[in-house]
């Protein structure tokens, strides 16, 4: 397989029965994690892998289940000496990362006072795909979540879709499938109450049938067992299952 996805984990933000929404990228000479939540470090060490078969990890927006394992990743590849990690992002998210986020813990006088000096930081220009390697281009879209935070979904390999947490936009996906080509969507879903910052499962049901039925759901809450079956043929996509998306 050329491509691969493995979500490290498929949960929302406060899920206690799955890991949060991070995922592997895997082709047969790179591999992208997007994004590293306070879990992703655990979800890692249970799967048997390692930092260190990873070659960058790309942050959609700044939240703790999507940023909250830099820190343990960062740290943990530059105890064991190795390289620092290639850190994928949009420059507009440079500055909120390390100010508002990271120096807090990881700031040593002298010695780490920039996110340079823990990463190896390649910002990514939004609606421009960037080939990351032979099987793989990255296009950064970015997509509606919180008022005043940005936040990117991707465009992978010009076909599918990867929401990073987003609000419901139905014109944006229908293009997408209609005009575009594309013939995967890999769409966070909130499964009960009101969306407010993500999309609902009814929202994505309101969708007409040949978008939906490109559409899997992922960042769901705890409550998913009681969802199978009632989600208008939309998949669950399962934590740590392999699944092969080209080749
Ligand atoms: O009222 C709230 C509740 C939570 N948050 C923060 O949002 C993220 C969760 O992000 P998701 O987009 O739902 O995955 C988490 O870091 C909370 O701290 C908030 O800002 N306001
Ligand atoms: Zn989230
Ligand atoms: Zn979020």
């Amino acid at each position: 397989m050329t491509l691969q996805l493995q979500m490290l984990g498929t949960g929302s933000a406060f899920a206690k029965n799955y890991y949060n929404n991070n995922a592997l990228l895997i082709t047969p000479d790179y591999t992208l994690l997007v994004d590293c939540g306070f879990t992703g470090p655990l979800a890692m060490y249970d799967l048997g892998r390692s930092f260190e078969e990873v070659d960058a990890v790309l942050v959609t927006h700044i939240h703790a289940d999507h940023i909250g394992g830099l820190e343990e990743l960062a740290f943990s590849l530059r105890s064991r000496g190795a390289r620092k990690m290639t850190l994928l992002l949009a420059e507009a998210l440079i500055d909120p990362l390390w100010e508002h986020t990271l120096m807090g813990s990881m700031y040593q006088e002298g010695k780490i006072t920039r996110l340079e000096d823990i990463f190896d930081v390649r910002p990514i220009v939004p609606d421009m795909p960037c080939r990351l390697s032979r099987d793989l281009t990255v296009n950064l879209i970015q997509t509606p979540h919180i008022p005043g935070k940005l936040s990117y979904s991707l465009l992978l390999n010009d076909d599918i879709f990867y929401s990073a947490d987003m609000t419901f936009e139905p014109e944006l996906l229908t293009n997408l499938v209609r005009n575009q080509g594309c013939r995967l969507i890999f769409h966070d879903c909130q499964l009960e109450g009101p969306g407010v910052v993500h999309t609902t499962l009814e929202e994505l049901k309101s969708l007409p049938e040949d978008v939906r039925s490109v559409i899997s759901l992922m960042h769901y809450g705890d409550e998913k067992p009681d969802y199978v079956g009632r989600t208008d043929g939309m998949p669950f996509l399962e934590q740590h299952v392999v699944y092969p998306l080209q080749g």
